[in-house]
């Protein structure tokens, strides 16, 4: 079970909450098994577990980086590889889930896993932590006309045995069909139902495909039909690779379940080198969700609310509470739950348990553990893998004084005195153009400004400019601290004033009054806060610039910022917390409620941590309250401002409602014209990478606002190898061993070439595949792990030309199929896998080689001459034969030793008049030339006799005529 926060908890959440309360919805795509929001012949689980296939099967495992499922389908929707509308409207729904914490990559995998155990199959296991590729990768998805062999090399290259070919194949086949519209030459339009030929009798993930291909009756279009003619029978192809043996095995059910979850598992976890997955995911057994701290008006009381989700499968619960610490790890309190609502996912059930408590902002928490009673009288505490469940209360968003309008989002946090001046964060989602369906994650980030300091906490607000409000999130974070990941659309139109303590209220008041009135200077105002921020802080930001207008510059990072924020473990909490102390009460001669500064009270880093996880009590338990309320939990147990306890920001609006709201100050229009540019195009393009949070959480904490360079290697890395540097990597397996070429000797070489000859061959630049067919075709072998350009030039040794492709595959030919076209010599970047100092062409390119010195053609035969006469007889022209006659029927001879002398001497012996040499070998005799045979030019009767290379003996249909003197 993870701990949390944990960077699979979002994943978590989408792939368990199904249906229900606080449900994602996911699934709903999928379900029922046979569903599609599209309309008839279509089905949306079918076409999820596609995506995964057609997103792993351009890996090339044999290079770095090689690919895998990363989400690069998203830009080769149109490269001919993936036909079918499937591809892009399961993208575009999983781009409605796509956020910093949860990548198109890992939904893609997502995708398998529920379409699969949504139809009935297996469960296959689901880590997290796929990273999304920028940009398209290579081709190479098995397209049903390439034949057994190359089926067999493709899966090679992507990491897979011939078993594990025909595994997958026949579990990707288990659900779904082929459409005629895609694939006219599979399954002729008007011959099925909707146009859409299921692969089995059923729509179900079960092992009918395979039962059926064995004992037939055999519906799957991929093995029989039309497909056969059309060598498209590709399911054929793979499943006799091993003479069926391994289809076999696919009739016993379990056998079939047992082996599409690992299939499938191997495939979705096929993925490029950077992204590091997760351990298994299993559903917490206690989640905390929705979890939120408010200071209260007066600065002294904060709130804290949310729900406890609690993993009901295999436990009945009476009861759940909550024990708390204060922020120096001291006792703090017991807080009950009430039941707010359930929820399922495939195999799991879950309820969640509302509360809402207040505690003094000196004391306040640090960490909670869960108890949950059973009604059986077991009660367990669970304490978050030992070190309880952690909450930092050094910044915190507050909600009902923040709000949105006119694309501006004004927000407001409280910031715990001696903790920097906080960042706030804005992540959208920016469509991309070019019909690609996921959109890009621009992240901006703008200062925020000092306001009022009530209590332990000083006031910030910051305004920041919204292009994409739909799945935008913000937070405020200030080093490892943050409270973020919240919803944009959360935001109501109107901002409550904070109401500080007597005397700093009316300060606050004034804030947001000067906002409206704010000159220009404001943003000088902002960046010397922004500066001074680090050290001494307070003083020069208090009033003045207040419009937190905030020059927002717009960086890449995100995600890694996102996730660290809740990081923050208790204890480093309590740590940073005492030793700024001192900071907070130098500080406090600007504002007034200063004083309190409890949070002296150092105590450090107290240990106690109960570690406690399964502690038995007897039933009792300290809290009933149980269903009764069930779903009303949340708005009964509210104070004065419940507000923060859900999204929905109406209700939480109108309940703090009363106190001088005055309107005027909702939120100024006037800062939309400041300089907050974070949505120019530029910005977007790196911003996908985000997602990397999931690996590395805990060191990227500080990067917030500056990390735009280092995130971006991450992101060029998925993309294909681009230029040479990248790559490189000179050590491992040095220059080839084979001889001919002479290539270098020692040393070895740091940067791949095109060698400009393999003797006795001389390269000819990087060329295209043509359209439809092969550049070269007469001659192809594979390599994949050891390819070299030599090794390709002794597979071709007597053909014209030699290419290498896709690292490891070598084509030879006498001819170039026009359609193959140079494209540039950098495109060929892929390093041959058995020598690192060359280039092995790349996806769709060909390191193109051709003879140095091409044996010369043989001189062209000299042209026969049609002698004038033989024997008596003249030469009369030469004649085509007639539609359904001989021109001379009545007698034939044939000879390979067939001279015109022979042909005469043959008709005049048996007595005809005529004689006729024909296609150079026949010989026909008759009196007379029959009706409809017409004179044509003697150029077309310059075949050779087969007797006599010198000597025309007709042609094809032409007859060379001799009569009697
Ligand atoms: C040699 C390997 C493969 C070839 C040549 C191949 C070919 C095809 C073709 C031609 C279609 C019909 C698409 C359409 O008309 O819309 C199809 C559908 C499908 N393929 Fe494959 N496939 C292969 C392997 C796989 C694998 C390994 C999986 C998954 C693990 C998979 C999953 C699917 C699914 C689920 C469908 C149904 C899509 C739908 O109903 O919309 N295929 N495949």
């Amino acid at each position: 079970v993870p701990t949390w926060p944990n960077a699979i908890d979002e994943l978590e959440d989408v792939m368990f909450l199904n249906t229900g309360y606080k449900s994602r919805g996911f699934s709903s795509h999928i379900t029922p098994c046979s569903f599609s929001e599209f309309g008839p012949g279509r089905q949306t689980a079918a076409e999820w577990l596609r995506v995964g296939f057609h997103d792993m099967a351009t890996t090339n495992v044999f290079f770095e980086p090689h690919g895998g499922i990363d989400g690069s389908l998203a830009f080769e929707l149109q490269n001919g590889e993936n036909v079918g509308t499937g591809f892009a409207s399961s993208l575009t729904i999983y781009s409605g889930h796509y956020n910093s914490r949860l990548s198109v990559a890992d939904m893609i995998a997502l995708g398998v896993h529920a379409s699969v155990r949504g139809c009935g199959g297996p469960v296959v296991p689901m880590r997290g932590g796929r990273i999304d590729a920028t940009a398209a990768g290579p081709i190479g998805v098995p397209q049903p006309q390439n034949g057994q062999g190359t089926f067999v090399n493709q899966f090679a290259r992507m990491g897979f045995g011939i078993v594990d070919m025909i595994q997958m194949t026949a579990c990707g086949h288990a659900i779904g069909g082929v459409h005629a519209a895609n694939n006219p030459l599979i399954v002729a339009p008007g011959t099925a139902p909707d146009d859409y030929q299921l692969f089995d009798t059923t729509l179900e993930f079960d092992n009918k495909l395979a039962i059926q291909y064995v004992n037939g009756p055999i519906s799957d279009p991929l093995t029989v039909g039309i497909s056969v003619r059309n060598t498209r029978n590709s399911d054929f192809a793979v499943f006799t690779a091993d003479k069926n043996v391994t289809i076999k095995t696919l009739q016993n059910v379990g056998t079939f379940n047992t082996v599409c979850s690992n299939i499938l598992q191997k495939m979705i976890e096929t993925v490029p080198p950077e992204s590091v997955l997760s351990d298994v995911i299993a559903p917490y057994e206690v989640k905390p969700s929705g979890i939120q701290l408010t200071l209260l008006a007066g600065g002294s009381q904060i709130k804290f609310s949310g729900d406890i989700r609690v993993r009901t499968t295999s436990r009945t619960v009476s009861s759940v509470s909550i024990t708390y610490k204060d922020r120096n790890g001291g006792t703090g309190g017991t807080i009950t739950t009430t039941l707010a609502g359930t929820a399922n996912g495939f195999d799991d059930s879950f309820a969640f348990y509302s509360f809402n408590k207040t505690f003094p902002a000196t004391s306040s928490i640090s960490s909670f553990t869960v108890s949950v009673a059973e009604s059986g009288g077991l009660t367990t505490t669970f304490s978050n893998n030992g070190a309880g469940f952690p909450v930092q209360d050094s910044v915190i968003v507050l909600l009902p004084q923040s709000c949105s309008t006119n694309r501006n989002l004004q927000i407001t946090a409280a910031v715990r005195t001696g903790t920097p001046a906080p960042t706030l964060t804005l992540t959208q989602k920016i469509p991309r153009a070019g019909g690609i369906p996921v959109p890009a994650l621009s992240t901006s980030t703008a200062t925020m400004t000092k306001g009022v300091t009530v209590g332990e906490y000083e006031i910030y607000s910051g305004t920041i400019a919204v292009s994409s409000p739909t799945g935008a999130k913000f937070g405020v974070s200030s080093g490892s601290f943050a409270d973020d990941f919240k919803d944009v659309e959360w935001l109501g139109g109107t901002c409550t004033p904070f109401e500080g303590s007597s005397s700093s209220s009316s300060s606050m008041s004034s804030t947001a009054s000067s906002s409206t009135s704010s000159t220009p200077s404001s943003t000088i105002s902002s960046l010397s806060t922004l500066s001074s921020s680090a050290s001494t802080s307070s003083s020069s930001t208090v009033s003045s610039s207040s419009t937190t207008k905030s020059s927002s510059t717009s960086t890449t990072s995100s995600a890694t910022t996102l996730s660290t924020s809740t990081l923050s473990t208790s204890s480093t909490t309590l740590s940073t917390s005492t030793s700024k102390s001192s900071v907070s009460t130098t500080s406090s001669s600007s504002t007034s409620s200063s004083s309190l500064s409890s949070s002296t009270s150092k105590s450090s880093t107290s240990t106690t941590s109960s570690s406690s996880t399964s502690s038995i009590v007897s039933s009792s338990s300290t809290s009933k309250s149980s269903t009764s309320t069930t779903s009303t939990a949340s708005t009964s147990s509210s104070t004065p401002s419940s507000s923060t306890k859900k999204p929905s920001t109406t209700s939480a609006s109108t309940s703090t409602s009363s106190p001088s709201s005055s309107s005027s100050s909702t939120s100024r229009p006037l800062t939309s014209t400041t300089g907050t540019s974070s949505t120019s195009p530029s910005s977007f393009s790196s911003s996908t990478l985000s997602t990397s949070t999931l690996t590395s959480s805990t060191s990227k904490s500080s990067i917030t606002t500056s990390s735009a360079p280092s995130s971006s290697t991450l992101g060029t890395s998925t993309a294909k190898p681009s230029t040479s540097t990248t790559i490189t990597n000179p050590s491992t397996s040095k220059p080839s061993t084979t001889s001919t070429s002479s290539s270098s000797t020692t040393t070895a070489p740091s940067t791949p070439t095109h060698p400009s000859t393999i003797p006795p061959y001389t390269f000819q630049g990087c060329y295209t595949e043509p359209p439809n067919t092969r550049a070269l075709s007469q001659k192809i072998t594979f390599d994949y792990p050891a390819m070299t350009l030599d090794k390709c030039a002794a597979s071709c040794a007597g053909y014209v030309f030699w290419g290498v492709e896709y690292g490891g595959e070598c084509y030879c030919g006498n001819t170039l199929s026009p359609g193959s076209n140079p494209a540039p010599d950098s495109d060929c970047n892929f390093i041959c896998p058995g020598d690192k100092s060359q280039y092995c062409g790349a996806g769709n390119r060909l390191s193109l080689y051709r003879l140095t010195n091409p044996p010369s053609p043989p001189p062209p035969p000299a042209k026969p001459t049609i002698p004038a006469t033989s024997n008596g007889y003249n030469y009369t022209g030469c004649h085509t034969e007639p539609p359904n006659i001989r021109a001379l029927p009545a007698a034939l001879y044939a000879s390979d030793e067939l001279t015109v002398d022979l042909c005469v001497s043959y008709c005049k012996t048996a007595g005809y008049t005529m004689a006729g040499v024909e296609y150079a070998r026949e010989c026909w005799c008759a009196n007379s030339l029959s009706a409809g045979s017409e004179l044509v030019g003697d150029d077309e009767c310059d075949m050779q006799c087969a007797g006599d290379a010198g000597e025309g003996c007709g042609g094809g249909n032409r007859v060379g005529v001799y009569v009697r003197n």
